[in-house]
């Protein structure tokens, strides 16, 4: 089959979706024979709810065949099979081989890319149960229980979302920090609270060239100097992770070095030495090991043509017609899971970056809506904070849920007759059905108008398999819509102007020179 890289506006199923002209009333319609029917299997114990969505059995028709025509499948297995999905940067789009491999065998320059990404996991899998056993121990002989990574962007906020998803349930074998930040204060509230004896640091940039990450592993080194601690060594404390070809690469000023490549794309790198290095450290590689499992079952449910059996197909599809029938700018991610915390700052990152273009594969404008504004909080804390606009503001934002049967910690308190995980789960669920039926009152700073769509992602328990698929359907939903919209999601340079313009204003170019003058002059109150 040829594959066709077309924009939205051209297909024929969008024309279709555009000409629909029933709605799904979710006042009406939002009924538990529904609510049993509209749910897709996400992978690793994860199933997908779409019953709160304003889709119907016509709406889902259109969207199948629109993902059909737009080829989508075919094309997250040309991602599968190594092609050079990444037109702007001519890079393959290798995550999914990190974690298992489901299409045809990858290679580059005569390097099989699967063996490659394993051979690392195993060079991690050796040095993780050295550090945990003491074979390797601290530059003054003492055992080291404590790991930080150095990294910003991908290269933090996937690793730390994913350890601090997982540091309840698992026994912690190092405690985990993460200093990202160029803000100094980042770095010393860090460093003040460690040994740097038994501390391990692991500094993670792909491109070996991010300023931040630079200053802020010379801040660490100059703080180790200065605790003048005799015999520390700081290169002992050290280990990089980075592409192979970046100009960290093959340094001996680390005790050991970690790889990925350039066809990992920073957003898309926990599954990668970028998040196994620090997970393996913290938990063991065991855990990391099911995270990676749970995500190619994710990867492998994001195969089936059918997007009422693919869970981040449909989960995509309805972004889309929200996104460009509905008018719908942003989407909420809410999950009512504290574990979870950061995990919508990931999706941030991951989706944003990704998907916020306004040109296509071949560099020309597009006339139509791509990625949404992503933010999101954890229930309940959000309910007592950015609800009220979500309920009753003029905007109507899509939502997100996501939730779990099970706490990760087993002792919970009955308190006025439920325990605290199930008045989250009542929560949760009221939530869902608040948004979608509203309440009428004659008051109508009470009226709740409802017809506010939400999907939920839902499983027994986060562990590591069920946060591997979560994030696997995620990354599997953007490829998805990066597709619809006929953009190249793999690349970012949206983010390199301000670093240019931050190195030329530290540098006193002359181009600067206004703007200074601009920004002081606001300053002078
Ligand atoms: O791992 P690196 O190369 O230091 O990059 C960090 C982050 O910076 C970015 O390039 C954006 O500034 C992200 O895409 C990336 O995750």
């Amino acid at each position: 089959m040829s594959i066709k890289y077309e924009n939205l506006d051209t297909l024929k199923a969008f024309k279709e979706l555009r000409a629909v002209e029933t709605s799904v009333d979710l006042k009406e319609e939002l009924t538990r024979e529904r609510i049993l029917r509209y749910s897709a299997p996400a992978g690793g114990g994860l199933t997908y709810n779409y019953a709160a969505k304003a889709v119907n059995d016509e709406i889902v028709g259109i969207l199948q065949k629109l993902s059909d025509e737009q080829q989508l499948v075919a094309k997250y297995k040309e991602v599968l099979n190594g092609e050079f999905i990444n037109t702007g940067e001519n890079r393959k789009v290798l995550h999914h081989l990190t974690r298992g491999q489901l299409g045809s065998d990858v290679t580059f320059e005569d390097k099989n890319l699967r063996d490659f990404y394993v051979e690392q996991q195993n060079r991690i899998r050796e040095f993780s149960s050295k550090v945990h056993k003491g074979e390797i121990k601290g530059s003054t002989g003492k055992q080291l229980d404590t790991v930080v990574q150095i990294g910003i962007g991908g290269s933090d906020l996937g690793p730390r979302a994913m350890y601090l998803a997982l540091e309840n349930i698992y026994d912690v074998e190092m405690e985990g920090h993460f200093i990202s930040n160029v803000d100094p204060d980042d770095a010393n509230a860090v460093l003040g609270r460690l040994n740097f004896e038994t501390t391990l640091f692991v500094l993670v940039s792909k491109s070996g060239t991010t300023q931040e990450t630079l200053a802020n592993r010379n801040f660490v080194l100059e703080k180790t100097r200065q605790a003048h601690i005799h015999g520390f060594n700081p290169s002992k404390h050290m280990v990089a992770v980075t592409s192979e070809t970046s100009p960290l690469a093959g340094s001996d000023e680390y005790l050991d070095s970690f790889y990925m490549d350039d066809f990992i794309g920073g957003r898309y790198s926990s599954t990668s030495a970028v998040g196994g290095v620090v997970l393996s450290l913290a938990f063991g590689s065991e855990v990391f090991d099911q995270f990676l499992a749970g995500a190619n079952d994710a990867d492998r449910a994001a195969l089936e043509l059918d997007l009422r059996k693919n869970a981040a197909l449909m989960d995509a599809m309805i972004g889309v017609y929200e996104r460009n029938i509905l008018g719908y700018g942003q989407t909420a991610v809410l999950p009512y899971s504290q574990a979870l915390s950061r995990f919508p700052a990931h999706l941030q990152q991951m989706d944003m970056e990704s998907n916020g273009k306004s040109v296509n594969r071949r560099g020309e404008p597009l006339n139509y809506q791509t990625g949404p504004v992503i933010f999101g909080e954890p229930g309940t804390n959000g309910q007592h904070s950015f609800y009220q606009l979500l309920h009753q503001g003029t905007d109507i934002v899509p939502l997100q849920f996501i939730g779990f049967k099970d706490s990760q910690i087993p002792f919970d308190l009955d308190y006025e007759g439920s325990t605290s995980q199930q008045k989250l789960k009542a929560n949760l669920v009221a939530q869902i059905v608040a948004f979608a039926k509203g309440k009428e009152d004659k008051n109508s700073n009470k009226n709740f108008a409802g017809q506010r769509p939400s999907s939920l992602i839902y499983g027994l328990q986060l562990t590591a398999r069920s946060l591997g698929a979560l994030l696997a359907h995620f990354e599997n939903k953007v490829l998805f819509q990066g597709f619809v919209w006929n953009v190249n999601s793999f690349d970012q340079e949206g983010v390199q102007l301000g670093k240019v313009l931050a190195k030329q204003v530290l540098a006193g170019g002359d181009a600067m020179d206004e703007a200074l003058k601009a920004f002081s002059d606001l300053l002078e109150i």
